[in-house]
């Protein structure tokens, strides 16, 4: 498996600050930052902005993304309806890297009203830096493809 180089990054209005600090974050890292916004804190619609990420993934067009609404429940809620991707919700580091190792989740989702802005930065890093084990795990993440 190659190495995840391009992370593509949306949210809807809740904050859009955030998610530019995690974008920012995430190219001091060395990764590919793929912002496709919204650019402005104008009221928006997160299933648009979930589904946009995710499609980049299906499309081929970035490796994982990260995608944050008030909650991070609705935008993830959104992620998970296209195909083959598989998007968990962290409001900890822990499940984060678990989403990874257990899940191969491309895609992390965050609650930009429920942490702040250095526990994202943590689950971020937790996110990245995983790996998926595969074995018993790969048969698990099958049977959700199927
Ligand atoms: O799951 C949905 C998200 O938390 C949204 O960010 C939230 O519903 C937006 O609410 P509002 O339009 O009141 O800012």
């Amino acid at each position: 498996m190659t190495t995840p180089t391009r992370v593509v990054l949306s949210s809807d209005h809740a904050d859009i600050e955030l998610r530019k600090t995690i974008a920012k974050h995430v190219a001091d890292l060395g990764y590919e930052a793929i912002d496709i916004g919204p650019m402005t804190s104008e009221s928006t619609h997160y299933p648009l902005h979930g589904q946009a990420a995710a499609q980049k993934i299906a499309d081929g067009e970035a490796d994982l993304g990260i995608i944050l609404c008030g909650t991070g429940q609705g935008i993830m809620m959104a992620a998970n309806k296209v195909p083959g991707i598989r998007c968990g919700g962290c409001s900890d580091t822990f499940s984060a890297k678990m989403i990874r190792a257990h899940n191969n989740a491309q895609m992390l989702s965050l609650g930009a009203r429920v942490i702040g802005e250095s526990l994202a930065l943590e689950i971020v890093d937790a996110f990245l830096s995983a790996e998926f084990e595969g074995g018993r795990h790969a048969t698990r993440v099958d049977m959700i493809e199927q």
